[in-house]
């Protein structure tokens, strides 16, 4: 099982920046590889025409993963759940690193959740699921039966560009109920976070929590690797 190869961008350390866990030290790990093209995509090095940076077994990440002291991993992409089966063996790999106590899976809303929540039984694995809205141009892709998987320890997060976008949040969220936390992220460019947090208060939105990314606060929002 270790043989299996993936294709990979690039694996480090830094705070994580998003949603429950930012602030802790953690491990990232960007597979290559994504099934959408997001408008406001701040990856875009992680699928073609870029080239994967190299292809790893999973004993190699395992590996490489072990010379870091975090004890968040964050497995990211493109989307880390493209390759199913061989995901699935390197989140299973992941778990028995135990000085690891929790990781968290950044997927972008159009993988089917199903196989991965019946397959990988461990409350140390978080999904970060997101839910694509139109400004994105990815909406139809959404997987909504999803949203019945997600699990209190979970989170759904909506990045929200425009007026457009953060209405449409609103109603997937009164149509899709779910146990998962509601994060509402802004588009860096388009959305000022100050009139998102407005929004917020002018429709009580009182059980959704503001998501800053804060390594585009602490970094030059356009440097990798951080
Ligand atoms: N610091 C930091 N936090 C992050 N949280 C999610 C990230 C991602 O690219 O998925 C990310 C990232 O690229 N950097
Ligand atoms: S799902 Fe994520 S990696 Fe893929 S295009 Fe959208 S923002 Fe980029
Ligand atoms: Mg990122």
């Amino acid at each position: 099982m270790s043989e299996i190869k993936i294709p990979m961008v690039e694996i480090f350390e830094t705070v994580e920046g998003e949603g429950t866990r930012a602030g802790f030290p953690t491990i990232f790990v960007r597979l290559f590889g994504c099934n959408l093209r997001c408008s406001w995509c701040d990856t875009k090095y992680s699928y073609p025409p870029e080239e994967a940076g190299s292809v790893m077994t999973i004993g190699d990440i395992m590996r490489q993963v072990r010379t870091y002291r975090s004890t968040h991993l964050c497995l990211t992409g493109g989307e880390p759940l493209l390759y199913g089966e061989k995901s699935a063996a390197l989140i299973e790999a992941l778990l028995e690193i135990e000085t690891l106590t929790d990781l968290h899976v950044e997927t972008n809303g159009a993988v089917d959740l199903a196989m991965f929540m019946e397959r990988i039984d461990s409350p140390k694995v978080r999904y970060i699921m997101d839910y694509k809205l139109p400004d994105s141009g990815e909406s139809e892709a959404m997987i909504t039966s999803n949203f019945a998987l997600l699990r209190e320890q979970d989170e759904l997060k909506f990045v929200i560009g425009s007026d457009r976008d953060f209405a449409e949040s609103v109603r997937v969220l009164e149509r899709y109920p779910t146990r998962a936390l509601p994060l509402f992220s802004p588009v860096w460019e388009t959305m000022p976070p100050a009139k998102l947090v407005q929004l917020m208060l002018d429709h009580g939105l009182s059980q959704v929590k503001l998501n800053m990314q804060l390594h585009k606060i602490i970094w030059d929002p356009a440097m990798r690797g951080v």
